[in-house]
């Protein structure tokens, strides 16, 4: 059988990166995507703008919509204090199993909780089906149309707390204006946006932090 993109990236993260060492994790994936094939993690560049906002952030309970194939989950829990944790929501089951495989060889599947499914349908099971209080940090890097939605059903489900910092990946390519009308005129949010680059190309992309004001 043919295999796919992301079937492809993890070959070769099991063939050449460290096992047990998610910054060689990171690396080798962005190695590959710079020299072989695009694909859409959110790369080096963002990545670690990200990071810089984890570790300012120093979160207990952070959330993930949009696995693809477990870059950024590497990429954010490697940065986890112990005993926090990030629970990462994928709808395609073909790449959750990729991003399982990635996060373990990484070392970090005691860190990384996967569920699978639409987001609008795992965010309401989120406090009884996966014992969740609130989310410290939510990075949205799923459907870019499911951002407002999803942002409004956080805040519904009571999933979020006075200072919770949400980031959001491709505010400007491929681009979620819903998104930044809302959580820069809804009154709820303080708002900075970090400009930046499409992942492994120079089209200009930039990533919103958004903190819930309570
Ligand atoms: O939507 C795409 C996309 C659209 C068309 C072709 C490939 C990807 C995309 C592009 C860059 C991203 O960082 C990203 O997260 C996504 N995404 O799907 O979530
Ligand atoms: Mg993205």
């Amino acid at each position: 059988m043919d295999n796919t993109k992301e079937q492809r990236i993890l070959n070769y993260v099991l063939q050449n990166a460290v096992k047990g060492d998610p910054q060689s994790v990171v690396d080798t994936i962005d190695k590959y995507c710079y020299e072989k094939e695009w694909a859409m993690n959110v790369g080096d560049e963002k990545g670690s703008i990200l990071d810089k906002i984890v570790l300012d952030t120093n979160p207990s309970m952070c959330l993930e919509m949009g696995a693809y194939c477990g870059y950024s989950a590497v990429r954010i829990a490697q940065l986890l204090k112990p005993g926090a944790r990030l629970l990462s929501i994928e709808k395609n089951p073909a790449n959750l199993a990729i991003a399982k495989q990635v996060v373990e060889f990484a070392g970090l599947q005691d860190k990384v909780q996967f569920v699978e499914g639409p987001s609008n349908e795992v965010i309401p099971q989120l406090k009884k089906k996966y014992e969740v209080d609130t989310f410290d940090f939510v990075f949205l890097d799923h459907i870019k149309d499911a951002y407002t939605p999803d942002t409004k059903l956080l805040e519904t489900c009571g999933l979020l707390r006075k200072g919770s910092v949400l980031v959001a990946d491709n505010v400007i390519c491929p681009g979620a204006p819903e998104f930044l009308q809302y959580v820069r005129t809804s009154g709820r949010y303080d708002c900075t946006n970090y400009p930046s680059h499409v992942e492994y190309s120079k089209n200009k992309d930039a990533l919103e932090k958004a903190v819930f004001r309570g």
